[in-house]
């Protein structure tokens, strides 16, 4: 088969510098465009310096649309407006669009499952296989425990992340959800200060904690009568979710239009 053709939207970011690197050493891929909104101080400046790799004489565009024309997909760690917008395009252009952004609204999540009619679309709050694993192991686990067990979720990131809980906490969580039969809007409790009362049976509890360089850490606690499970993840290099990116993409494409998770491209849909 030939070269996939792929573009990296938010070039310039943590994951679209880490992106870029990944792909320049995948033999069967090929970064035909970096693309950085429109006033960027990055457009126009060479994409390989970008990377930290000698120069390669792409240029930061701020053209979306021309480059998804002539690519087979792109891949997409952002922020939520933009994703929806880069969506709408790949639709367009009828290719396969990776999504790791995370923090979308509903609103957000309604507009990308429109744009999935035509685009190929793998969307995942966490896109490595360590945490898509755990995510299984959650569902399983939270299948056997009766609400005797208190779920809560715990994550930690960097001081530079926006969004909160992370994707991960609440892919998480609504594996914990699932498992158990219930659903997160009805069960998720997303912050407790104050005089809260006792801790409702049923809760799926979450605490997010912020500081220095932390790449990503997730556990799910399941807290019982005298004991207590523990499953969790910790990121140290933001490889992992690149790497799994490219994967996403290798698997979607050739795929018909719809909107996928790495549950489906990990093959961990019957764990
Ligand atoms: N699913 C997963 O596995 C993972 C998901 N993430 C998620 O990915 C997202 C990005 O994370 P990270 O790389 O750390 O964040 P950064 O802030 O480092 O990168 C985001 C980049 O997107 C750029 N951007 C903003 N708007 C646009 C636009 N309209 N077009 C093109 N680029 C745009 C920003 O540019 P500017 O600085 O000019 O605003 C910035 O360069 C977050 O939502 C994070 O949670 C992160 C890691 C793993
Ligand atoms: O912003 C980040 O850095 C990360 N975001 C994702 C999330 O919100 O879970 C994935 C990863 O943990 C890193």
């Amino acid at each position: 088969m030939t070269q996939m053709r792929l573009v990296v939207v938010g070039a310039s970011g943590r994951m679209g510098r880490v992106l870029m690197r990944t792909i320049s050493e995948a033999p069967d891929l090929l970064l035909v465009g970096a693309v950085d909104q429109p006033g960027s101080e990055f457009v126009g400046r060479d994409a390989g310096e970008l990377a930290g790799l000698p120069a390669n004489g792409l240029k930061i565009s701020d053209d979306a649309l021309t480059l998804f024309a002539a690519a087979d997909g792109v891949i997409d760690f952002t922020v939520p407006a933009a994703s929806v917008g880069y969506a709408a395009f790949a639709a367009q252009a009828r290719i396969v669009h990776v999504i790791g952004t995370t923090g979308l609204s509903p609103e957000d999540d309604a507009k990308i499952a429109a744009a999935a009619r035509h685009a190929t679309i793998v969307k995942s709050g966490n896109m490595s296989l360590g945490v898509n694993l755990l995510a299984a192991l959650v569902r399983r686990v939270a299948r056997t425990l009766d609400e005797g067990f208190d779920i809560e979720v715990l994550e930690m990131h960097h001081n530079r992340k926006i969004d909160a809980p992370s994707g991960t906490a609440l892919l998480l969580g609504e594996a914990a959800a699932q498992g158990r039969g219930v659903t997160l809007e009805e069960n998720g409790v997303f912050s407790r200060h104050g005089y809260t009362g006792p801790r409702k049976a049923g809760d799926i509890g979450f605490a997010t904690l912020r500081g220095g360089t932390v790449v990503g850490e997730h556990n799910v606690i399941f807290a019982g009568a005298g004991e207590r499970i523990e499953l969790g993840h910790r990121a140290e290099d933001r490889g992992i979710f690149a790497r799994g990116a490219l994967a996403a993409a290798r698997w979607a494409r050739g795929r018909k239009p719809g909107l996928y998770s790495m549950t489906d491209v990990l093959g961990l849909t019957d764990f």
